[in-house]
């Protein structure tokens, strides 16, 4: 067997056009154009890449979107007081904080303070409280794309064991959270692994669906996938100035039933869902 290529890039290419049109009516109906306000403190190689293809992402759904790159020395403080002022401009729909932050900048205490309204990467424990009772307000985005990919490449996800390796708020936890619920591509039977795992292997190799958010270059490696499992690599690592996903493609690719690739897989998905979230934080800010 060798796998169905997901391809990300065509679907989230497709979700941003069916955005764009509802972008389109909104303005009509309220005057509105959305406002996604991102923050860059410091370098970051993911980070730049995301911002890149934020932008560029943003401009063609009809969106606006500005960046905020801050040096890399910046204080708590300063960042605290910038989150503020977009907090009560309600020009700015959207507010994104780029992770990681610089090591002398307590990331909780700068997420809690973006406004749960405009909160579209959805970290605020208002929000993730939403989500994990199931009634969310927004989507936590690479989460998200995993799933729409899931949908769109026609993968059922019900009664399916599903294996998500990593733990991050960003991507582990929400990703089980969101695969576990009931409704559609979902109603799985969810094991979080992580790198303390004991035998590791043996539980991936459980998988159905294996989702691989662990940050580690070409980590999961085809011992450690059932041959036909679904493959979902959300790894966005940087070697040698090339992109490369946490599972070693090309030894997955011949077992699996179906793989992402990276680049062109869950990363384009993940920007096609920030838009989709940007648009829900200026609806609710045109219903006051
Ligand atoms: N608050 C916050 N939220 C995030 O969601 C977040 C973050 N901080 N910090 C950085 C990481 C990384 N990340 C990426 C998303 C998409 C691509 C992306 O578009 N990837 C393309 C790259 C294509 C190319 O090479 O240009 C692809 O995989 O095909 C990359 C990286 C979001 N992150």
């Amino acid at each position: 067997m060798t796998a169905q290529i997901i391809d990300g890039k065509k679907i989230a290419a497709e979700t941003r056009e069916l955005l764009a049109k509802e972008v389109a009516l909104f303005h009509n109906e309220t005057g509105i154009t959305p406002h996604l306000a991102a923050i860059l403190v410091g370098e970051d190689p993911a980070s730049a890449v995301y911002v890149r293809n934020k932008e560029r992402a943003c401009a063609k759904a009809g969106m606006k979107s500005t960046l905020h790159k801050l040096p890399s020395e910046t204080t708590e403080a300063e960042l605290l007081e910038m989150i503020e002022q977009f907090n009560d401009d309600s020009s700015v729909h959207g507010i994104l904080v780029q992770l990681p932050l610089p090591g002398h900048i307590e990331e909780q205490r700068v997420l809690d303070a973006v406004t749960p309204l405009k909160d579209v990467d959805c970290f605020h424990p208002e929000n993730v409280g939403l989500l994990a009772q199931g009634r969310p307000r927004f989507q936590p985005c690479t989460p998200r794309g995993v799933q729409v990919l899931l949908e769109k490449s026609g993968i059922d996800v019900s009664g399916k064991h599903a294996v998500v390796l990593g733990r991050s708020e960003i991507v582990g936890k929400p990703m089980a959270m969101l695969l576990v619920q009931k409704g559609p591509v979902a109603n799985a039977t969810v094991t979080i692994c992580h790198s303390r795992t004991a035998n590791l292997k043996e539980v991936t190799r459980q998988a159905d669906i294996l989702v691989a958010a662990i940050g580690k270059p070409n980590f999961v490696t085809a011992e450690m996938v059932k041959p036909g499992a679904v493959v979902m690599d959300v790894g966005i690592n940087s070697v040698d100035g090339k992109l490369v996903g946490d599972v070693d493609f090309d030894q997955v690719a011949p077992i699996a039933s179906s793989i992402t690739p990276v680049p062109g897989g869950v990363g384009p998905m993940t920007i096609a869902m920030l838009l989709d979230n940007t648009l829900t934080a200026a609806r609710i800010a045109a219903k006051g």
